[in-house]
């Protein structure tokens, strides 16, 4: 503009015109030439960018005159092509290794599993220690250690998400506790692997695991009819998986052949109703987590009658478990019930026991 403004005054009319055109030709061609050699070292944060002291040059000329070596720099070391934020990791790492690696991590065989029990609130803990930054868990019940075995660890790991170096991958199989094989093949995996098993009050978890069979079984025999040998003696059938699963001792014997009870975390599936934060504080405690679930996490949703999440991983909503959990449990006849407390007892005093806790299931 300035040139313009020059032109006019000391020059004649008839040269005026083809002066402003050269003069913006000549303005035309610089700012193409910034455009082509400048923007790129912008793209890169300056703290890591080797261009960083071409941004700073002062002035449109010193600027430009830069601008021409600092692309050239980029150019040479191919820097210009780094995503900002994937910059720092780039420099610090492996040249080897892909840049989708550098971003989302890799897929890791999982350091902690929720091995049970069935119908405990398996899925509650997975979902709300999933909300922890530094886990991360595969969506689905894997069932790699007790049904998918021969498919073999890399087709296992493959089911995994990608994690940082700083994030525990998990999973959760609940049928694991009471699979004769699992504890000997996790270990086989991982001897460090660390387990999860949300225990229940075993009567209230069998009548939970019949309700559910019944919705998806509506013609089945009733409860008590799989539930005893003969109900007037009062002998129960041990061999129906329902009342088998909650025999929570024998199967602990089996985990502790391969594992520590340290490495062994049970959540009360009672208080994780009543108080998820609590449970969940203690979750986090033997993951070596920080507390960063706490009880501003929840809340007591009436219709559901359960503890929901306000804020879940995924996205900016709150959010229940689905319709199968937390379901209204079939009737049984209180006699029923009060027979099977009785059959529990024992095998309650002894998991206890071996625990070191009482969960008053009573
Ligand atoms: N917050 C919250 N919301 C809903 N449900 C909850 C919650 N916390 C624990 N529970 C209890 O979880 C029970 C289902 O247990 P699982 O998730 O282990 O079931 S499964 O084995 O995966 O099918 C489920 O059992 P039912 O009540 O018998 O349906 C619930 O009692």
């Amino acid at each position: 503009m300035a040139c313009v403004l020059l032109l006019g005054r000391l020059v004649p009319y008839s040269y005026r015109l083809r002066g402003t055109s050269i003069c913006l030709l000549s303005l035309l061609l610089s700012y193409l030439c910034y455009c082509a050699l400048f923007p790129d070292s912008a793209m890169v944060p300056s703290s890591v960018n080797p261009t960083h002291s071409c941004q700073r040059a002062d002035g449109a000329k010193r600027r430009l005159q830069k601008s021409l070596s600092c692309a050239l720099d980029a150019r040479t070391t191919g820097e210009d092509q780094i995503a900002p934020s994937s910059l720092n990791t780039a420099r610090n790492s492996t040249p080897s290794l892909p840049m989708s690696h550098l971003k989302f991590g890799n897929k890791k065989l999982p350091k902690a599993i929720i091995v049970g029990v069935k119908k405990g609130g398996t899925r509650a803990v997975l979902e709300f220690i999933r909300i922890h930054p530094d886990v991360r868990a595969a969506g689905t019940e894997t069932h790699f250690f007790d049904r998918n075995y021969d498919r073999g660890l890399e087709w296992y790991r493959s089911l995994m998400p990608r994690t940082l170096e700083s994030q525990i991958t998990m999973e959760k199989t609940p049928s694991y506790f009471v699979t004769k094989e699992t504890p000997r093949r996790i270990s086989s995996m991982s001897h460090d692997t660390k387990l999860i098993v949300v225990v229940r009050d075993p009567v209230t978890r069998a009548i939970s695991d019949y309700t559910q069979t019944l919705s998806k079984t509506p013609d089945l025999p009733s409860f008590q009819q799989l539930a005893f040998k003969n109900q007037s003696l009062g002998i129960v059938d041990m061999s129906w998986n329902a009342i088998r699963i909650g025999l929570y001792a024998l199967h602990l014997e089996n985990w502790l052949r391969y594992f520590p009870l340290a490495q062994i975390h049970f959540v009360s599936g009672e208080r994780l109703i009543t108080d998820p934060a609590g449970e969940l504080a203690r979750v986090q405690d033997f993951l070596g987590l920080k507390r960063i679930v706490t009880d501003k996490h929840f809340y007591f949703n009436r219709t559901k009658g359960f503890p929901c999440l306000k804020k879940p991983e995924s996205s900016g909503s709150p959010r229940c478990l689905g319709k199968s959990k937390g379901r209204t449990h079939v009737q049984i006849d209180p006699e029923a019930i009060e027979q099977l407390r009785d059959f529990y007892r024992p095998y309650n005093i002894k998991f206890y026991e071996m625990v070191g806790h009482d969960f008053k299931w009573e």
